[in-house]
Parts: structure tokens; C-alpha cells; sequence
């Protein structure tokens, strides 16, 4: 295992707890900021009250100093302003899955612009927050604009609970990580809807056709999409009730007011419903179709019932795959 180090982690939601618990397991000194004023003598936090932190993960909403490594495990909308406001040495790594609003940035671009001179990487794979913080096993990828990065900061940062594997493939690891979350309610939504298992198939295996058409488009390489981060992800988040994307699109398939749960983060982040809109807009302004994209920003918009959403797909000209 690689030497212990001082790992920063900005967010202390589900996602930024898991990975506390993860590398103070492992052996690491973990600071984990909050925004929120932290009751640090329970040792337990609101978003994952069952986990009791690890004694090496000190939990503070003062800037922390002297990191070896700095994630970010908030939703993608909070990324530029946490990040613009860190300092220190040594790489930026995001672990939020998703894409900015107005801007159309992945998560690596507004580490690149937020932290200038910093290695910046992604982390993102297939990893419900609950399991990885009770030391379940588990695997994602870590990707870095040159392969020899990723494999450095991977190789320090894996831990003999939770294997990553490095990408040279930014793009795609980043399109995988938006996409799946909203292919995850559109399969949700074929459940709750009582579509059955054979349509959450076909829209989890159109859906990745599309992810497919918009990796090319943005330059991204096609086998990440079979990788951890791609089809590992997609096939987590389509099938796990844990996931908060698919449990969003079980509640509007069965017509319950799914809109408010989403817009209500105390239930944790539903990060498919901000990222629908914007992956159909990066995907116009590349003249890619995304029939499925489209339908399910309409859904989550209230501008499309899902009886017509139903008709709309399956009366889509035939084509070949
Ligand atoms: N929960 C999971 O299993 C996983 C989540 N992710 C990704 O990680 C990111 C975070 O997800 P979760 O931790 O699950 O969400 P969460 O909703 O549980 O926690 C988000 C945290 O960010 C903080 N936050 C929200 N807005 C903020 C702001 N403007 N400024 C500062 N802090 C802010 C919240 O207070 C909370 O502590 C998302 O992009 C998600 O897709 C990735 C892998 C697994
Ligand atoms: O990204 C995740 C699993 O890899 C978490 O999925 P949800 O955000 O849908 O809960």
C-alpha cells in the first residue's frame, strides 16, 4: 500500500463520508469540511447517520491546511464555488458526477479554471456511498489528462477495500458519470410505471447508444463506456433501489410528486435532474440526438406524461444498431 497521507475532502454528504471512512480505514489522516457547523462530539453525520466517523477523520467547516490530496464529493453546482476558495498544494481530484449549468463544464474543467496550476482528476465508477462506508469492496476509475498521472494518483489513493483503475479518458469518464444518472430515472420511471424489465433493458442499452453518440462527438474514447465508470455505473444506478436517480424516476412513474423530491436535497442530491436539461443542450450544440435525454428533461420538466413518453419512443423510425 502506498504511504499514508493527509487526504482533504470538501463536502460531508453521503459521498464525502464514504470516502472519509474509506481512506481513514486504510490508514490515512482525513479532514472532511462541512459547510454546515459539524457536532463533532457524535462522531455521526446527518446524511449518513448510521456510520460513526472513523477516530483519523476530523470533520471541520474551517478551510482545511496542508493536504497531500484534495476531493471534492460535493453535488457538481457547489464544485466552482468550494473549489475557487481552496488552496494548497498537490492534486485536485472531483467526485461529483454531473455537468454545470450555465456553462456546460464537466467537473475537471472547473478544477482546471478554479485551481490553476494544480494535476487535476476524476474520480467516478459504480459505488453507492452506504456500501463503501462499511467497508464494503468495491472499484471506480481515476482519470487524469495523461495516463502516467492517473496511475500516480490512483496507486496512492487505492485502498485494499476500494481499487481504481486509471483512465487517460477525462471525457468520457466525466459524460459516463452525467449521462447514467439520467438514463437511471428513465429506468426508475419504466418501473415505477410498470413498463417492466424489458423496457428498463432497452432504454439502460439505448441509453448508453446515446452516451456513445456524444462521447464521439466530445472526443471521448469508446471503451471507457465499458469500464467501471461507464457501464458499471449505468448498470448500478439502472438496477440499485439505493440510487436516489432511480428512486426519482420510480416516484414519477408512479405519478407520485417527484418534482419536490428531486428540488429536496435533504434527501440527498438528485444530480440526473440538473444534468438532463444541460446534456440536452451540449448534445444539440453538437447536432447529436439524444431521443431519450429529451424525453426525460421533458418528464422531470412536467412538460410530458408518461404515457406519452411511452408513445413517443416506441414510435421513433426504426434504425439499425
Ligand atoms: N451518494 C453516492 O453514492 C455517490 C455520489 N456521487 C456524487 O457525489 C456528489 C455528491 O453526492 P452526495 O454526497 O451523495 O450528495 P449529498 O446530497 O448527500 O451531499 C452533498 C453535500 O454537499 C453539500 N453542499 C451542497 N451544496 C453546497 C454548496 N453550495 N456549498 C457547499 N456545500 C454544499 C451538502 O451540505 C452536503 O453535505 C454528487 O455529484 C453525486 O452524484 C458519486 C458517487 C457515489
Ligand atoms: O453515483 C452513484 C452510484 O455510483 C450514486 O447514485 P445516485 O446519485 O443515483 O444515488
Amino acid at each position: 500500500m502506498s504511504a499514508l497521507r493527509h487526504i482533504a475532502i470538501f463536502g460531508a454528504g453521503a459521498w464525502g463520508i464514504a470516502l472519509a471512512q474509506n481512506f481513514a480505514r486504510a490508514g490515512h489522516k482525513v479532514t472532511l469540511w462541512s459547510r454546515s457547523p459539524v457536532d463533532a462530539a457524535s462522531r455521526r453525520l446527518p446524511r449518513l447517520p448510521h456510520v460513526a466517523l472513523l477516530p483519523a477523520v476530523h470533520v471541520t467547516n474551517v478551510m482545511p491546511e496542508g493536504a497531500d490530496d484534495t476531493l471534492f464529493a460535493t453535488p457538481t453546482h457547489a464544485l466552482r464555488d468550494i473549489a475557487r476558495v481552496t488552496s494548497g498544494r498537490g492534486p485536485v481530484i472531483a467526485c461529483c458526477k454531473g455537468l454545470e449549468r450555465d456553462t456546460y463544464a464537466f467537473p475537471a474543467d472547473i478544477l482546471r479554471a478554479t485551481c490553476p496550476g494544480r494535476d487535476v482528476a476524476i474520480l467516478s465508477g459504480p459505488n453507492f456511498a452506504g456500501e463503501i462506508a462499511t467497508g464494503l469492496p468495491a472499484a471506480a476509475t481515476l482519470a487524469a489528462s495523461h495516463l502516467s498521472m492517473a496511475e500516480e494518483i490512483a496507486s496512492r489513493l487505492a485502498t485494499p477495500r476500494f481499487r481504481l483503475y486509471a483512465s487517460d479518458d477525462l471525457t468520457g469518464v466525466q459524460l459516463a458519470g452525467a449521462a447514467k444518472n439520467v438514463i437511471a430515472i428513465a429506468a426508475g420511471i419504466a418501473i415505477g410505471a410498470q413498463l417492466g424489465e424489458n423496457a428498463r433493458a432497452a432504454l439502460m442499452t439505448r441509453g448508453l447508444a446515446e452516451m456513445h453518440r456524444l462521447n464521439r462527438a466530445l472526443g471521448g474514447q469508446a471503451k471507457t463506456l465499458s469500464g467501471l465508470s461507464g457501464m458499471g455505473d449505468l448498470i448500478l444506478t439502472c438496477t440499485g433501489p439505493s440510487s436516489r436517480n432511480f428512486r426519482f424516476g420510480l416516484a414519477l412513474g408512479q405519478n407520485a410528486d417527484a418534482r419536490a423530491l428531486a428540488l429536496d436535497e435533504t434527501h440527498g442530491i438528485v444530480e440526473g435532474c440538473r444534468t438532463a436539461p444541460v446534456l440536452l443542450k451540449l448534445a444539440r450544440r453538437h447536432a447529436i440526438d439524444m431521443p431519450l435525454v429529451e424525453t426525460v428533461s421533458k418528464l422531470i420538466a412536467g412538460d410530458m406524461s408518461v404515457t406519452a413518453a411511452k408513445a413517443a419512443l416506441m414510435s421513433r423510425p426504426l434504425a439499425t444498431e
